[in-house]
């Protein structure tokens, strides 16, 4: 579902004799099969979110090749929406101002998604992720738990093969963040959804993935289950304390 093949992305900063080159990300290669949940962990600045854009036809790499879908992220970065589902948690895709419910009218329209596949997907997403409460509320209004249930189902709508997370989790109570992960494993488990996952919360990784990848200065740096996770660092209780191990080793 997703092939990331000896990619690298750099980014030039800087003026005159303070011009120099940032590589966010360097020879990087991976896959993910279809129906796979995997963990995508990193310190800031590792190169995650730069991945993540890359994977989704924002940025286009500087080298190697990306397939997602068997498409072409950059080329085919129309075709490729139909067939993907993104969620960026520190930002919406929803529309400021108007009711979550005409959003998601919008995205119908924009997707082109047969009206009766949109009322049924939206009934069953509106019961998993308990929207009725706040449907024909305006976004702005909305808060963040119940705006990111939001983001989710919109990412949803046109039932995509592969779903891609950017910190989905992030800013939410207890209680929101316990039923956000319920329902991506539901998701998953029951639709066969391929997600990928990035976050800082490791109780999203514990939770949800059977597999985690970790990339550092732009490289991968570990590719194992949970279990390999905690074995690179015996002796260390937490996950957190294995990753943060990771992190400076
Ligand atoms: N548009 C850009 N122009 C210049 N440098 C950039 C750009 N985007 C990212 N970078 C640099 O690339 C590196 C990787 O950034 P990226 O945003 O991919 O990290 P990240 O792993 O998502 O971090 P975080 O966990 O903090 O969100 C960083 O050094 C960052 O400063």
């Amino acid at each position: 579902m997703i092939e990331v093949d000896r990619v690298g992305r750099s980014f030039t900063v800087g003026r005159g004799r303070a011009r120099r080159t940032v590589h966010a990300v360097r020879d990087l290669s991976f896959t993910v099969g279809a129906g796979e949940f995997v963990g995508y962990l990193g310190p800031n600045g590792a190169g995650k979110s730069t991945t993540i854009k890359m994977l989704t036809g924002i940025l286009a790499p500087t080298s190697g090749r990306v397939r997602v879908a068997g498409l072409d992220p950059t080329r085919r970065r129309t075709a490729l929406a139909r067939r993907i589902g993104v969620v960026f948690g520190q930002r919406t895709t929803l529309w400021w101002d108007l009711p979550l419910k005409d959003s998601f009218e919008l995205i119908r329209h924009l997707y082109k998604v047969d009206r009766a596949d949109f009322h049924r997907r939206l009934d069953e997403l509106a019961d998993l992720l308990d929207l009725g409460g706040f449907l024909h509320t305006p976004v702005r209004q909305l808060s963040l738990g119940q705006r990111m249930r939001g983001d989710v189902t919109a990412a949803l709508l046109h039932e995509p093969a592969v779903l891609i997370l950017d910190e989905p989790t992030i800013g939410l109570d207890v209680v929101s963040k316990v039923a956000m992960r319920a329902f991506l494993r539901r998701l998953n488990a029951e639709h066969g959804t391929t997600v990928l996952l990035t976050t800082h919360d490791l109780g999203d990784i514990e939770k949800l993935c059977r597999r985690v990848m970790l990339i550092d200065h732009g490289r991968l740096g570990f590719d194992g289950t949970v279990d390999d996770l905690r074995a690179t660092a015996p002796g260390r209780e937490s996950l957190e304390e294995v990753v943060a191990h990771l992190y400076t080793a």
